[in-house]
């Protein structure tokens, strides 16, 4: 069972506010999604949930402790950039984590403990499809391939908590659509919560049981820093639900709100709570049956 809770988190970055008043409970086995648009903050709100950075006002809770001041194994964390080791093998890369972590205690790993965790890391690799490469290095493999080992490198640490940073960013069409297809099955396999950023609302919507928007809420068109941005747009979705597409997402103009909102509009079941403090009349919350 792994909650986080984040209460009323203010982040600034030499005196500019970045987040203001951030409220969020994420249940176990959440997989929240978080959209929003470039430089709205939604990076520094994933470093912060990998203790990175830390709030400079409020708290975050895992299971009702605060969250650890370094970061930890129970948090893992998949980049948009592969962050494989590119002197490692595959398999080696896999490994590479859980050797640092046990040979701080025991010095090198030998013996059964090794044996087990290559058992493990080939497990983890068939599971990414990539047991067949677990002899080459990254620079063999195409960048889908790299994205599936970084991800196969952060379960094996076990985290509780496996926060996505635009993870498929930067891979084509149907490469993303089988990563979609892996992440979800490894999600439902090993009941982690997740937590990915990422600027494609149609991802947001197929992989999300929770998408959270993050903008400003107050503007001040002489001082455009002066405020942070929040959570406008909090929806819960019922994971068995299919996101259908419409060519009109496509239409030039609109703004990744006015996408967003249609997107909910069509969703069934469901539901979009307002933000939780909202401070303008536009701002205010958009309820379940102006969406349906
Ligand atoms: N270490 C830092 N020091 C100062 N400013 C920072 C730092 N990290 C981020 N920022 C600023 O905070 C703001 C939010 O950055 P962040 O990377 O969180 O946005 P984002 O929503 O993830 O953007 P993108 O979608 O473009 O990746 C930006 O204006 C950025 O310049």
């Amino acid at each position: 069972m792994t909650e986080i809770a984040i209460k009323n988190v203010f982040k600034e970055y030499n005196r500019n506010p970045i987040l203001e008043r951030v409220n969020v409970t994420l249940p176990d086995h959440e997989f929240c999604l978080i959209l929003g648009s470039s430089g709205a903050g939604k990076s520094t709100l994933l470093r912060m949930l990998l203790s990175q950075e830390t709030p400079s006002r409020g708290e975050i809770l895992i299971d009702g402790e605060p969250i650890d001041v370094e970061p930890q194994a129970d948090r893992g964390v998949v980049f948009q950039r592969y962050s494989v080791f590119p002197h490692k093998t595959v398999l080696d890369n896999v490994l590479a984590g859980p050797s640092f972590r046990e040979s701080r205690f025991f010095g090198r790993l030998f013996g059964n403990r090794k044996a087990k965790l290559r058992d493990r890391a080939m497990e983890l690799l068939d599971q990414v499809g990539l047991s067949d490469a677990a002899d080459k290095y990254p620079v063999q493999l195409s960048g889908g391939m790299q994205q599936r080992l970084a991800i196969a490198q952060a379960l094996i640490m076990e985290p509780k908590v496996l926060l996505l940073d635009e993870p498929f960013g930067a891979l084509d069409q149907s490469t993303k659509k089988s990563m979609h297809k892996l992440i979800l099955d490894l999600w439902n396999a090993n009941k982690m919560t997740i937590v990915m950023v990422t600027h494609d609302i149609q991802e947001a919507f197929t992989l999300g049981t929770r998408v959270l928007m993050v903008d400003k809420q107050r503007r001040d068109p002489q001082a455009p820093e002066a405020y942070g941005s929040t959570i406008v747009h909090d929806l819960r979705l019922d994971p068995a639900r299919k996101a259908p597409l419409d060519p009109s997402d496509n239409e030039e103009n609109q703004s990744m709100e006015d996408i967003f909102l249609k997107w909910a509009g069509r969703m069934d079941h469901a539901i979009v709570e307002g933000a939780p403090h909202p401070t303008t009349p536009e701002a205010a919350s958009v309820s379940a049956k102006e969406v349906a």
